[in-house]
């Protein structure tokens, strides 16, 4: 299959791969993706650390865990044992996915090297008596290093020349000390001359990590940084095209492996995209949004084991770039409906759910005015950081829908020790968030009413509703689980066909055309 050639000038294009697809399908990775579409078109792989498995047992887990237990007293070598388990992973897959014996024997002496750099800084932490955000960050930049040692070798190894880049060190003073437009253009600029330089006959491979940034990356970018990375790679060199390759074919109507009749979604706007991310179908960081939409580079969502899949497009409505423009953004609504009334109907997009979700109630003991009450509680809050994920109140309540997961409960008890001076405190744990996302859904009068129905119609119990202050997204907190369930019913009824609950035609002619037509 040859790939398709965005322009004639051999433009760039950047992919992304996620740990697990680097753990799980490196030969896909190097033959069917890289290696086909850089026939057409400049290639740069950015690439996260491995995961074998799962992400929560992935190197970069695994590097943090280390970094968590480098002070515990009761057992001072307990580091040691995650490096080792990091060792004979890389070591094996290197042995393994590598023919080359020369290849392999300066890969396996890398990978040494590298995990020995982590060690030193563990060690260090530990004769110190702390980790700093910069050394936690330093110890985690071994996975993408590790990573990205690998997947040059494996490309090289194949015949496919390629070159490692380690961006450790790209970020320097003279590009701020805040993550701000202009920190990030300086980076980009920086990028675009470290790619550039590399030989045009190399793919560059460049590790998702890249630096120590202002504030630390893990705090200030948080988990998937690499999505931001491989952005502003594609910001620095005027990429043709972003593409984010996962094991799924795209961003569908509901997580395919919780809705069997998701759909694959041909295109998403920026908005939508960010929604659909920050509330549980993790797509891709909402940072990186930000960067690429702005220089109006598409990103497309693809699956590395269906390389010849379309995936998804997120891009500005209909914004075209260099001749194209993105294809309509779809009403999602059945597609066998007469084209007549298919193209009419409006819906909702897509249907997401977020686990790990803590119902937090405070009723204001009145000891502060509400503005006091409020800027109390955010302060608790900030102070242990913990994620605000949905919000309501009233002068003397506030409900509050947390993003809580196993390693933040003990931050969880201390918040609401605290919160217990500004009021009475409830706590509702083993909650989830299932939200209703779409552009369209600005327009559409009653879809709030429907989705809360088709929960009622199912039984499912509401304890927290929300509507983004944007409008594509309505949310509500019911209990955990009931996750699937709801899913599926909304899903069922609001999105595959909204012809069954006549919500469609309901919906549309209860607007006017004209806002309608907005998208
Ligand atoms: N609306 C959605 N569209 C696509 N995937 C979704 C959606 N909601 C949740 N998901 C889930 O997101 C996950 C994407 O994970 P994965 O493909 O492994 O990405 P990565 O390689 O970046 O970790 C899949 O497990 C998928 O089931
Ligand atoms: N390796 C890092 C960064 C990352 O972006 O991972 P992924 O692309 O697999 O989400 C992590 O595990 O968080």
């Amino acid at each position: 299959m040859s790939s398709p050639a965005l322009t004639p000038r051999r433009g760039w294009v950047i992919q992304k791969f996620g740990g697990t697809s680097v753990g799980k399908f490196p030969d896909k990775i190097a033959d069917d993706v890289v290696k086909v579409w850089n026939e057409s078109n400049r290639v740069a792989v950015v690439c996260s650390a491995r995961s074998s498995h799962t992400k929560t047992e992935g190197t970069t887990s695994r590097l943090l865990a280390s970094a968590d237990v480098v002070l515990d007293a009761d057992d001072d070598n307990q580091y040691l044992h995650f490096l080792e388990k990091i060792t004979i992973d890389h070591v094996e897959n290197a042995m393994e996915m590598i023919q080359s014996k020369k290849i392999q024997a300066k890969l396996i002496e890398d990978t040494h090297h590298e995990i020995e750099e982590a060690r030193k800084l563990l060690y260090a932490s530990q004769i110190i008596g702390e980790v700093s955000p910069k050394t936690l960050d330093c110890i985690m930049s071994c996975g993408e290093k590790l990573s990205c040692l690998f997947m040059a070798a494996l490309l090289n190894d194949r015949g496919i020349p390629a070159e490692y880049v380690d961006l450790s060190n790209v970020v320097t003073k003279d590009f701020g000390t805040v993550l701000d437009a202009t920190f990030y253009r300086s980076l980009a600029s920086r990028l675009h001359e470290i790619i550039s330089a590399i030989d045009s006959s190399k793919v560059p491979v460049v590790t998702g990590y890249f630096g120590t940034i202002p504030g630390g990356l893990l705090n200030g970018v948080g988990r998937g940084y690499t999505d931001l990375c491989a952005a502003l790679v594609a910001v620095g060199v005027d990429a043709d095209e972003l593409q984010i390759w996962k094991e799924v074919d795209g961003i569908f109507t509901a997580d395919p492996r919780k809705v069997t009749d998701a759909r694959l979604l041909q295109s998403v706007t920026p908005e939508e995209a960010s929604e659909l991310t920050y509330y549980g179908s993790e797509v891709i960081h909402p940072f990186t949004m930000e960067q690429v939409i702005k220089a109006r580079i598409p990103i497309r969502i693809k699956n590395v084991e269906n390389p010849a899949g379309e995936g998804t497009i997120i891009y500005p409505q209909n914004v075209g770039r260099k001749g194209e423009a993105t294809p309509p953004h779809p009403p999602t609504a059945v597609e066998r409906l007469p084209s007549s009334i298919y193209n009419k109907i409006k819906t909702a997009t897509a249907v997401t759910a977020k686990s790990d979700i803590v119902v937090v109630n405070i009723h204001s003991n009145k000891k502060t005015l509400s503005h006091g009450f409020l800027a109390h509680i955010f302060s608790t809050l900030d102070k242990y950081r913990l994620v605000v994920d949905l919000i309501s109140t009233s002068e003397v309540y506030v409900s509050m829908a947390l993003y809580v997961t196993k390693t933040d409960r003990k931050l969880l008890r201390s918040t609401v020790e605290e919160l217990k001076r500004f009021g009475e405190v409830e706590v509702t744990h083993d909650m989830a968030i299932v939200s209703l996302v779409g552009i369209h859904m600005k327009q559409l009068i009653g879809i709030a009413g429907a989705m809360f129905k088709t929960l009622a119609d199912e039984r499912i119990n509401i304890e927290m509703i929300s509507q983004g202050a944007n409008e594509i997204n309505i949310s509500c907190v019911i209990n955990k689980n009931d996750t699937v369930k709801a899913l599926n019913a909304i899903h069922s009824k609001i999105i595959t066909d909204p012809f069954k609950s006549n919500l469609a035609i309901e919906l549309t002619s209860k607007v006017s055309e004209l806002r309608l037509d907005q998208y």
